[in-house]
């Protein structure tokens, strides 16, 4: 009798075996259908076996096979196995997770092919055409030969406008998946001579056979992106296939026409979160069939099936966007060090402003430092001033003197950037005479009032409520806006600088399609000069004529809870001030905060983040915490608080496990969200085997736990924030 072993979507930390009835033949890696708990489900295959310990009269047989050729291949199996282990995850859901969701539900692996676009000889000639976005499509095709629909969209095109020129047949689509790429030798436009410091990183990458990784610490503007680059190039021209990793935010137009540019005709594809299922089933098949040889993907990328990988690059690898936080709670950085090590190639983690878990492990010779210190355009330095709020009379959240700097920017015709990373125009109303504050009825949060919207929304339910007229304690109709968010910002400065062309870039302004790029566009076009924005307008981004950048509000991060805060925030205001002065002469950075004498906001301005990181390194490991030790948390969150408290309290062993400190149960940070009461077991241990042995025990305990239904719980291993 044969036996196989499959994986179901069920948070289940188990497998579960089926009959193969005679004459049904399935490998490792196939889906087939099963009856589970009376319901028909998608399985997949991950063993054959001659023995079930299921008794034969329970066994039950598979209801159907569905692919006669697996659909993961035993590496990527392995690679998923380690995921669920690492993030104590059920097998299941980790490889169902992994799934494009049309894979997930049994459909054919080729169901669908996302076209890939070219101009016809007609289309060639570049007709006049009426439409202007028409037109811009056809001189983008022009210039990058054939194109995924993926990449395309991604740079701002429409599938109707794609339509519309195969109307007109200036362009057609193919559907085939082929390899002709890895045999022609591909065309690579024109590239800038790399620096000393450069050329020094670039051979060692280059020169590298076999799995490394490499820490390629270079300080904003000093030409990392071009070192990838130049390192892809041999990885395309050998035939194999690279992933580049980007933050969620990272993904603009202009990092994909950088590709672009550099690889006219070699196949690219897009990975994010706004694909269709069809163009995620597509972009998956091209990498397992090789079709496509480079992905610029987000996240969940990593798990992309690629047939025959070379490289991997992870840009902003300190980006929190990295790591999952919820369900299967990965970090894309840290399994790709584990894939590149088992597909033996190399891997290239880029940043100004490494993770201290990533400067640790190049500091101990685990990852290669290679360091860029000088900007590729620039000769001078950013200066950095720090503005004393204490006692100043504020206009609109400035300072007198951060006004005059700004008016001094705009008459020297460049460009200023405001940050703030608070979106919104307050994030609380006050009631003037009785204190009311505007709170979320479901969460321990308050509601930001969004005046253009004249709604009060909870950034974290995404509950909406009208403004009130009065306060719905006392009546009064003082009520008023306390604090500040992007939105207020714009209308002061609207009224402040009255001829001046501003943008705001956030959530709320970019939700409709397309009217980031055309934003984006319009500041690189130099109309827009005051731009206002959250973290969106923070990375990546080169502006070349943002001479002034302010920052207000940098004081949050020096006083929070989160043993990560202090990072975060050197991360963050070293990423921000890298927009300033990127061409030709250095930029001014001014932060706005009331504790300019902080030792780690001193250290940040006058050494740099290097400096900064390698002294709160020493500070984490003073007090033992990551990359010192090893952090998992038990979050458990449900609508009864003392069930959440009851069940958390009994996770705690009477006596010690030695090697294991345990701190909890203790209330999240936000104790409340959407209604849920939300509690935390804090586990850390100085070793990571010793930490995942006791994980292994806690799991199971939990699993039999008569309370582990009745509230929802999960595990989160190296947590980057305790939310
Ligand atoms: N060797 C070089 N010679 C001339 N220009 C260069 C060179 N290397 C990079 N540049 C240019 O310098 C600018 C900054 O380079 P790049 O974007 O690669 O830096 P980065 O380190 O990736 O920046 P960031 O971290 O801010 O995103 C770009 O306009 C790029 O074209
Ligand atoms: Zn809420």
């Amino acid at each position: 009798m044969s036996f196989v072993e499959v994986v179901i979507k069920v948070p289940l930390p188990r497998t579960f075996d089926y009959l193969l009835i005679e004459a049904q033949t399935v490998t490792v890696g196939c889906r087939v259908e099963v009856s589970f708990a009376n319901r028909t489900l998608v399985a997949l295959v991950v063993a054959l076996k001659n023995h079930s310990n299921v008794p034969a009269n329970k066994i039950k047989p598979i209801a159907r096979i569905i692919d006669c050729y697996p659909i993961l291949s035993a590496q990527h199996i392995e690679l998923l196995r380690f995921t669920a282990q690492y993030y104590c995850h059920p097998l299941g859901e980790t490889l169902f997770t992994a799934l494009p969701a049309s894979l997930r539900s049994g459909e054919h692996p080729d169901k669908t092919t996302v076209a890939t676009v070219t101009l016809t000889a007609k289309g060639a000639e570049l007709p006049k055409l009426r439409s202007k976005k028409q037109q811009a499509l056809l001189s983008q095709l022009a210039g990058s030969g054939a194109s995924s629909v993926t990449e395309l969209k991604a740079l701002g095109f429409t599938k109707q406008q794609i339509d519309a020129l195969q109307e007109k047949a200036l362009v057609e689509k193919s559907l085939e998946h082929d390899t002709k790429w890895t045999q022609a030798p591909r065309t690579i436009n024109s590239k800038p001579r790399l620096n000393e410091e450069q050329a020094a990183a670039f051979s060692v990458i280059n020169q590298q056979q076999g799995y490394r990784t490499f820490l390629l610490e270079g300080i904003t503007g000093s030409g990392k992106t071009e070192v990838y680059l130049q390192c892809l190039e041999k990885i395309v021209n050998s035939g194999r296939q690279a992933l580049v990793l980007v933050p969620e935010i990272g993904l603009t137009p202009q990092t994909v026409n950088r590709f672009r540019r550099r690889f006219p005709d070699t196949p690219i594809d897009l990975w994010h979160s706004n694909l269709t299922d069809n163009e995620r089933l597509h972009v998956w098949r091209r990498t397992e069939q090789g079709s496509c040889a480079l992905v610029i993907g987000t996240r969940s990328s990593i798990f992309l099936p690629f047939k025959n990988l070379g490289m991997m690059v992870v840009d902003e690898e300190h980006d929190s966007s990295f790591k999952q936080q919820d369900g299967l709670r990965y970090h894309a950085r840290d399994l790709a060090v584990y894939r590149s090590a088992h597909a033996n190639i190399p891997l290239i983690l880029g940043t100004a402003t490494p993770a201290l878990e990533t400067l640790h492990k190049a500091i101990n010779n685990k990852f290669q430092l290679l360091t860029l210190s000088k900007r590729a355009e620039t000769k001078v330095a950013n200066q950095f001033l720090l503005i004393d709020m204490k006692g100043q009379i504020e206009q609109g959240g400035f300072a007198p003197s951060t006004l005059q700097h700004i008016e001094r920017t705009l008459a020297c015709a460049k460009q200023v950037m405001v940050f703030l990373n608070r979106r919104g125009y307050a994030p609380t109303l006050l009631c003037h005479e009785c204190g009311w504050l505007s709170q979320c009825t479901h969460c321990s949060a308050s509601t930001t009032f969004h005046k253009a919207m004249a709604r009060l929304v909870c950034h974290h339910c995404s509950q909406q409520s009208y403004v009130p007229a009065q306060c719905p304690d006392c009546g009064s109709t003082q009520i008023m806006p306390v604090g500040l968010g992007t939105e207020q910002l714009e209308d002061f400065l609207k009224g402040h600088f009255p001829d001046t062309p501003i943008s705001r870039i956030d959530r709320d302004s970019t939700r409709r399609k397309g009217a980031l790029e055309t934003a984006l566009a319009d500041i690189n076009a130099g109309g827009s000069r005051i731009l206002v924005g959250t973290q969106m307008l923070a990375k990546g981004h080169h502006f070349a004529d943002v001479n002034l950048v302010v920052m207000l509000d940098v004081d949050g991060g020096l006083y929070s809870s989160d043993f990560r805060a202090t990072e975060h925030m050197a991360q963050l205001i070293t990423q921000v001030a890298g927009r300033a002065g990127r061409s030709g002469e250095p930029g001014t950075v001014l932060l706005q905060t009331h504790f300019p004498d902080h030792p780690l906001l001193q250290d940040l301005v006058n050494n740099g983040y290097q400096d900064f990181a390698r002294y709160a390194l020493k500070e984490r490991q003073e007090v033992e915490l990551p990359p010192y030790t090893h952090l998992a948390l038990v979050r458990v969150e449900g609508t009864n608080a003392k069930l959440v408290i009851d069940f958390l309290t009994d996770l705690v062993p009477a006596t010690p496990y030695s090697g294991i400190q345990l701190l909890g149960p203790i209330p999240a940070p936000m104790e409340r969200v959407a209604g849920k009461y939300r509690y935390q077991l804090h586990i850390q241990a100085p070793e990571r085997p010793v930490l995942h042995r006791y994980l292994a025990q806690l799991l199971s305990y939990i699993s039999e736990h008569k309370l582990a239904n009745r509230v929802r719980w999960s595990i989160d291993i190296d947590p980057m924030d305790t939310y």
